[in-house]
């Protein structure tokens, strides 16, 4: 394992070390695929079963899931606390938290389930503290709270994203519109709907070298596409996952530095510890998971609105209700 990581990092030196222009390309395209294969190797470990492993994987209930991921002592169990069954606890000291701690909240008539985590540090993708197995939890939910300390949002956030990304989660992403076909023979041909603004033909040749794919029409729609989504789409493993960056503590902060909080996207302002505003962020939370309520009419009586039956947007045919 720690042969990737360090084969991982070679690689990222190497690129950090190479200007990009055209003459430069077609290298970093290859460098690029080399890094998404090595990468791919750190998601399915061949030394474990692939799960999070004792104590993170719990059973599944409800109809959907929420993670709870961000540095320690960010204040995760002291929002999970009043929903988990079992007393989340809650400390000043870093690392309180060391499994997965399940909970669970009704709303609108659906139980959903919310999984307390471990806090992660930056290095978790690559082995650190207990971070591959909060990442493979958080791999499974439906919608991420990324929990953030109001003092210090952004920086955290960009290295909680860089950390969830390293292991093929997208946050708030849809799967680029990009579509590969491998052909007999023909060689490669690229066509597109939209401009290629961030893109080389040297790059998307580089990169499907290393894939081993001589012959294949690769045909892009998603405007201001990247050779990153374009290996997104050659390695398949990518999950698409809602994400709420939950900005905790402004119990801490003022109302001018909290009016900047609110231009952050997909963010909600709250207190864990005072309860404020927590009521928005279950808002938040169901309009991000996207649930469906289906009520039941007997037939030749009113329809029964006390107990709906909650679907996801997706999995809400009749089959799905069937079940
Ligand atoms: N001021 C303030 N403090 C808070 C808030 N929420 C949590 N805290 C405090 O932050 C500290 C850490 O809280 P925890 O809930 O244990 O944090 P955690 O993210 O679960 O931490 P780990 O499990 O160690 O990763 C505790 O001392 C809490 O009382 C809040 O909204 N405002
Ligand atoms: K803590
Ligand atoms: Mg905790």
């Amino acid at each position: 394992m720690s042969t990737t990581v360090a084969k991982i990092s070679a690689i990222q030196d190497e690129m950090a070390k190479t200007q990009k222009n055209k003459a430069t390309s077609y290298h970093l395209g290859q460098l690029k695929a080399k890094l998404a294969k090595l990468r791919r190797e750190l998601i399915e470990p061949k030394s474990s079963g692939g799960g999070p492993g004792i104590g993170f994987d719990v059973a599944k209930t409800g109809v959907a899931s929420v993670g709870f991921v961000g540095f320690p002592s960010v204040g995760k169990s002291t929002l999970i606390r009043p929903y988990s069954g079992t007393e989340s606890e809650a400390a000043a000291y870093e690392f309180t938290t060391l499994t997965t701690v399940p909970g669970s909240l009704k709303m609108n008539g659906a139980a959903i389930q919310i999984l307390d985590l471990p806090g992660i540090i930056e290095g978790a993708k690559d082995g650190k503290g207990r971070g591959r197995q909060v990442i493979a939890v958080a791999r499974t939910c439906n919608l991420i709270f990324i929990v953030l300390d109001v003092l210090k949002p952004l920086n955290d956030l960009k290295v909680l994203t860089n950390e969830l990304e390293g292991v093929g989660i997208r946050l708030n992403k849809k799967p680029p519109n990009i579509t590969i076909k491998q052909r007999e023979r023909g060689g490669l041909s690229v066509t597109h709907t939209v401009p290629l603004t961030n893109i080389d033909q040297d790059e998307i040749r580089a990169v499907c070298s290393e894939y081993r794919l001589n012959s294949a029409t690769i045909s892009i729609h998603e405007p201001d596409c990247t050779i990153d989504q374009v290996l997104d789409v050659l390695e398949g493993n990518r999950v698409y996952i809602p994400a709420v960056f939950v900005l905790n503590k402004i119990d801490a902060i003022s109302i001018e530095e909290l009016d900047l909080l609110y231009k952050i996207p997909h963010s909600v302002p709250i207190s864990s510890k005072q309860w404020l505003n927590i009521e928005e962020l279950l808002e938040v939370m169901w309009d991000k998971l996207a649930l469906v309520r289906v009520y039941t009419k007997p037939k030749g009586k009113a329809p029964d609105y006390t107990e709906p039956v909650v679907l996801r947007t997706g999995k809400s045919t009749v089959g799905h209700f069937a079940e």
